[in-house]
């Protein structure tokens, strides 16, 4: 089966719902949590919503096959890639091994990645130009934490973020790249950004990409949000303008609660 292409739409844009698994869920835990989900959205209109699932690498074959065979309408994708094409790099996974997978995703650049792994802005940016390279969307994450939010530096702060990560990327790269808005002081705290704190970075975000390359190309790339995202608050969030959908860690754990976000449209918002 091809590899699902995301597509824009909401002025054009699709909204993309991606559950970032984070390191959990072993492929047999893998296998029964797809089930779930694309049992629940078996009537869902994937014309009008990107579902995406990123579990961890070991479990990707495993969710692969279940998509595959099954025609479930939902994507997937990794939570890292390797900004080299192949060699001597113990433990990395390249963008071609993740592209022959069939990922349609591959996140770049997690605050966890960046934390915990030293990761700046310029391997951020080799990762998402090697996933680019193999046809890969990448999630290029972006955020502030707490002190630079307290301060009030957290657009200046996510801009330079922006402009690290899209180096040496083209216009027609940017269109089919994901950015996602993740304020780290919101990851897995219970703490959400209000929808206006979303709308202000987002749409800050998408004025960045008009000046870098044009309106076209800002108008085109889908812009996330990620922290502490539930079904109690995303309709909220996707009420903002700027905001193409979410990048959900905790909640899509839960199948219910995560087909609750895919189908944001009908809660009250
Ligand atoms: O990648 C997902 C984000 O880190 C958000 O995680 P969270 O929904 O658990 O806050």
């Amino acid at each position: 089966m091809a590899r699902a292409t995301p597509s824009g739409a909401r002025s054009g844009r699709k909204p993309l719902m991606a559950g970032n698994w984070k390191m959990n869920n072993n492929h047999l835990e893998a296998i029964a949590l797809v089930q779930k989900m694309a049992f629940a959205l078996k009537d869902a209109d994937y014309d009008a919503v990107d579902v995406a699932v990123i579990p961890p690498f070991t479990a990707l074959r495993s969710v692969q096959t279940l998509i595959e065979a099954d025609k479930y309408g939902i994507q997937y994708g990794a939570q890292d890639v390797s900004q080299y094409g192949s060699g001597a790099y113990t433990g990395e996974i390249s963008a071609a091994m993740l592209a022959k997978l069939g990922c349609t995703y591959a996140v770049v650049g997690h605050s966890e990645r960046r934390q915990y792994h030293a990761e700046d802005d310029a391997v951020v940016n080799a990762k998402a130009r090697a996933a680019l390279a193999a046809d890969l969307t990448p999630i290029l994450c972006v955020g502030e934490g707490l002190e630079v939010r307290k301060a009030g530096g957290h657009v200046p702060h996510v801009l330079a973020q922006v402009d690290g990560g899209l180096e040496k990327i083209t216009a027609e790269q940017v269109r089919r790249t994901v950015i996602a808005y993740e304020p780290v002081w919101a990851i897995g705290t219970g703490e959400t950004a209000t929808p206006q704190d979303a709308q202000e970075v987002c749409g800050a975000i998408r004025t960045r990409l008009a000046e870098l390359y044009d309106g076209g190309v800002a108008d085109e790339a889908r812009i996330l949000y990620g922290g502490s995202v539930k079904g109690g608050n995303v309709a909220g969030i996707m009420a903002q303008a700027d905001v193409d959908g979410a990048l959900v860690g905790g909640a899509s754990l839960d199948p219910g609660e995560f087909v609750k976000i895919c189908r944001y449209r009908d809660l009250p918002g």
